[in-house]
């Protein structure tokens, strides 16, 4: 029977099963080790490195390197039989009715189908996959098979765990943190219902700079659709690793202002305030219809050096010291919470800390309380809206304001989960430091704009240049920058998720305008 595909223990340990074996929190799953025989598995593995090709894959949700769809081996890989004979027996085995007989008893999920859904995932430094529901069409059990480093041991630190999410108290949304974590160890098997609302799980990035997490995945589908319908809005993890190509990074638009003139905007047009905190060339007349037209024509701008450097420096120096504090404790998800600072989720949609101090002003944190101080003085000023109107070419007026901390190894937006409604200025004061670390994209910390309709299905994200997706905006965090951008309905915008060897956090002041007409 299957010794040569299968390990003792496994065979010996699937005959005796009679009643299902998951356990129910947060939603039923079961963790298996040693389910295959070694040798097998690691033919396996030296099959997947020599003779598939995986291909980089990124969007607002994972960053992944993905190979052939294994359902499809005969068609992309050439004489499949021969050249990856043991792939092509697991995945018969994985599919075959005992196996499926086995999946059925031991999670007690009803009657499944034989169809073929799986892929390969390798994960390398920086990989990662965010929290989603797996729920698509009849997916009905999802499996991962770890052939991560057969000789090593996967710890904590290498990162790359599986996480499990639980419905928080709103009966709703999964919480901000994990309950069960599990490592990615060689020859072991994850098994869990596919859930709509429930099976709330993420794979967190690997950190190991040397270890490779690899994977088989896959669904085992229900004979019939059963409540399977898609809940939320963006496809995820197969059909979108599947959907994206690589990642492109369009260029920004940045202007430098020339401080020679000094007929300035009129004084009762713009507060007379706004001068004690932005840069003087930036409220000059001239500079500001140069920053218009340039707005007008590419939609965005980025304005660099935005407050007054006396300013600038010292909110520098303090965000420094905040990101060394507690180094320690970095990556834990209530790093840095507290006085003042809470998580923004649920982290199917986002993660990140705002800061909201109570109003006795009892609670509160220096570093919020100096982006408070900006907050209050700029952004949210008549002096400012003004400002924008003119700048733009948009009659704005003041949506909301918030400061927020997107800390290294931990938080995000997705795309969808803000899709603007009506025309908008999207206005985005940044303070994180560090350019050059940032600039390449792989740390992410990025805040991409795109259109909903590039996000939706089996459309990709990223691909194609910027003529043919000209709705697509990359903008790099830098420090002491204002971007503004105009977004229409239809617009989706995210944080790319910031990476564990990020050295800082991306900090900002993000801040939204109704545009009601032109002036
Ligand atoms: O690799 C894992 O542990 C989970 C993968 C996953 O969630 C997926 O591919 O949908
Ligand atoms: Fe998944």
């Amino acid at each position: 029977m299957h010794d040569d595909i299968c390990s003792r223990s496994f065979l010996e340990f699937s005959s005796r099963i009679t009643s299902p074996i998951v356990n129910a929190v947060p939603y039923p799953h079961v963790n298996i080790h040693n389910v295959f025989n070694d040798r097998f598995l690691r033919e396996c593995l030296a099959e997947l490195k020599d003779q598939l090709t995986a291909n980089f894959k990124e969007t607002d949700l994972f960053k992944v390197y993905q190979t052939t769809d294994l359902a499809n081996l005969q068609d992309c890989v050439p004489r499949a039989r021969v050249t990856v004979p043991h792939l092509f027996r697991l995945r018969q085995y994985l599919y075959s009715e005992a196996f499926r007989d086995f999946i059925v008893q031991a999670t007690g999920c009803g009657s499944l189908d034989g169809a073929v859904d799986c892929s390969c995932n390798i994960y390398t430094a920086g990989c990662h996959l965010l929290c989603h529901d797996d729920v698509i069409g009849t997916r009905r059990i999802s499996y991962i098979i770890y052939l991560s480093e057969p000789d090593e041991v996967w710890t904590g630190t290498d990162g790359g765990q599986l996480e499990l999410y639980p419905i928080g108290p709103d009966g709703k949304n999964p919480t901000d943190s994990p309950v069960v974590s599990m490592m990615p160890e060689w020859n072991s098997m994850v098994l869990f219902e596919v859930l709509p609302g429930h099976s709330f799980h993420a794979v967190r990035e690997v950190s190991s700079i040397t270890k490779t997490r690899v994977s088989i995945s896959g669904w085992f589908h229900a004979k019939q659709i059963k409540q399977a319908e898609k809940r939320y809005g963006a496809p995820s993890t197969l059909q979108q690793l599947q959907a994206a190509g690589d990642i492109y990074y369009p260029p920004y638009t940045s202007v430098s202002i020339a401080a020679r003139s000094s007929r300035q905007i009129a004084e009762h047009e713009l507060s007379s305030f706004l001068h004690k905190w932005v840069k003087p060339e930036y409220l000059i007349h001239e500079n500001i219809i140069r920053i218009r037209e340039h707005f007008q024509n590419e939609g965005s701008i980025q304005l660099h050096d935005f407050l007054l450097p006396s300013i600038a420096d010292s909110l520098r120096e303090k965000l420094k010291r905040e990101d060394s504090r507690n180094r320690r404790k970095c990556g834990q998800y209530d790093y840095a919470c507290g006085h003042g600072w809470s998580v923004k989720g649920p982290p199917h949609i986002r993660r990140y800390l705002s800061y909201q101090p109570d109003s006795a002003r009892t609670n509160r944190n220096d570093v919020g309380d100096r982006l408070e101080e900006v907050l209050i003085n700029v952004t949210s000023t008549v002096g400012f809206q003004n400002w924008l109107s003119a700048v733009t070419g948009f009659h704005c007026t003041h949506a909301f304001s918030e400061i927020r901390r997107f800390r290294a190894g931990l938080d995000y937006t997705l795309a969808h989960s803000d899709i603007f409604k009506d025309s908008q200025i999207d206005v985005d004061l940044c303070f994180t430091s560090g350019p050059s670390q940032w600039l390449s994209g792989d740390l992410g910390g990025y805040q991409c704009f795109t259109s909903t309709e590039a996000t939706d299905g089996a459309a990709d994200v990223y691909s194609g240049d910027i003529a043919e997706n000209e709705s697509l905006r990359s903008i790099a965090p830098t420090f002491n920058s204002l971007t503004l951008v105009k977004v229409d309905k239809g617009i989706t915008n995210f944080v790319k998720f910031i990476s564990t060897h990020a050295k800082g956090s991306r900090w900002d002041i993000t801040s939204r305008f109704v545009v009601a007409k032109s002036t």
